[in-house]
C-alpha cells in the first residue's frame, strides 16, 4: 500500500485528482466512484480540471434499496450534483434503488461490471472499517450484493437524513471479490473518526472483521488521508 497523508481534506483533493489524471494517462477509461463526503474535494478538484470523461464509464459502489434516483439522499443524485452534471461520462452506472426484482438487478449489476472492467476504483471508509457497504463480517468473494446495513452505520449516516428512521436499511453493494478485482484503488480517509480504522486496515491483521484490510492483498493501492485519520498509525509513511 502506497500512504499519502496531507494537512487536511481539501490538500488532499489535488493528491486524489492526480492519482485519476494519471490513471488517464496510463489508458484507464473505467472509474469505480464513491459517494459520501470523503470523495468531494477530489471531485471539486476533477471538476476544476480539463480532464475529459466523456469517452469514459463510472461505475458507483452502491446505492440505497428503496430511495429513487430524485430523492435527494439517492446516491445518484448525488453523482449528479458533485460530479456528472459537470464533468459527464459516456456511460455512468449505479444500481437502481427501485429495482423490482433485487436478485435480478444484482445480476444486471455484475454483468455491467464484468463487461466493464473497472481501472481505477474510488472508495471511502467507514468508521468500522466497512468499502463499499460491506459490513464487518463480509465474505470477501461477494460480487454485488444486497448488504443489511448495521447499526453504526445507519447511525453514522443519519446526518444526511431529516430522521434517524428515515435512513435505508438496506444497499445495493458492490461486493469485495468485485472491488479486488480493479486495477487499481485509492481509498480515501478524512478526520480523527477514521482513525481507528485506518490503523487496523494498515497495519492490523488482514480479518473479515476488518472489511478494508483486505486491500493489504491488491498489489495497486494508494491509501491518501490526512493527518487526522493518520494519528493512529504507529509507523512513518
Ligand atoms: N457506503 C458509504 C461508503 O461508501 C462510504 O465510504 C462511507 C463513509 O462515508 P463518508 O465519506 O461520508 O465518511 O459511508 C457510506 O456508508
Amino acid at each position: 500500500m502506497k500512504v499519502i497523508i496531507t494537512k487536511d481534506q481539501k490538500a488532499a483533493g489535488v493528491e486524489g485528482y492526480k492519482v485519476f489524471a494519471d490513471a488517464i494517462k496510463n489508458g484507464a477509461k473505467v472509474f469505480g466512484l464513491a459517494t459520501g463526503s470523503t470523495p468531494v474535494t477530489t471531485y471539486e478538484e476533477i471538476v476544476k480540471s480539463d480532464l475529459d470523461f466523456s469517452n469514459s464509464t463510472s461505475i458507483n459502489l452502491d446505492e440505497y434499496v428503496g430511495i429513487s434516483p430524485d430523492n435527494d439522499q439517492s446516491y445518484k443524485y448525488f453523482m449528479n450534483e458533485h460530479l456528472f452534471s459537470k464533468k459527464p461520462f459516456k456511460n455512468s452506472y449505479l444500481p437502481n434503488g427501485l429495482a423490482e426484482d433485487p436478485e435480478a438487478e444484482t445480476v444486471r449489476y455484475n454483468k455491467i461490471i464484468a463487461d466493464n472492467p473497472i481501472d481505477l476504483q474510488l472508495l471511502g471508509i467507514g468508521r468500522n472499517a466497512h468499502i463499499g457497504f460491506n459490513e464487518p463480517g463480509t465474505s470477501t468473494e461477494l460480487e454485488t450484493h444486497v448488504a443489511d446495513l448495521t447499526e453504526s452505520t445507519i447511525e453514522a449516516n443519519a446526518r444526511f437524513f431529516e430522521h434517524v428512521e428515515d435512513v435505508p436499511k438496506q444497499a445495493y453493494s458492490m461486493g469485495i471479490g468485485s472491488i479486488m478485482k480493479s486495477k487499481k484503488i485509492l481509498l480515501e480517509a478524512f478526520g480523527e473518526d477514521k482513525a481507528d480504522a485506518v490503523a487496523k486496515m494498515i497495519e492490523g491483521p488482514v480479518t473479515k472483521d476488518v472489511p478494508a484490510s483486505i486491500l493489504q492483498k491488491h498489489d495497486d493501492v494508494v491509501v491518501l488521508i490526512d493527518e487526522a485519520a493518520a494519528s493512529k498509525l504507529t509507523q512513518k509513511y
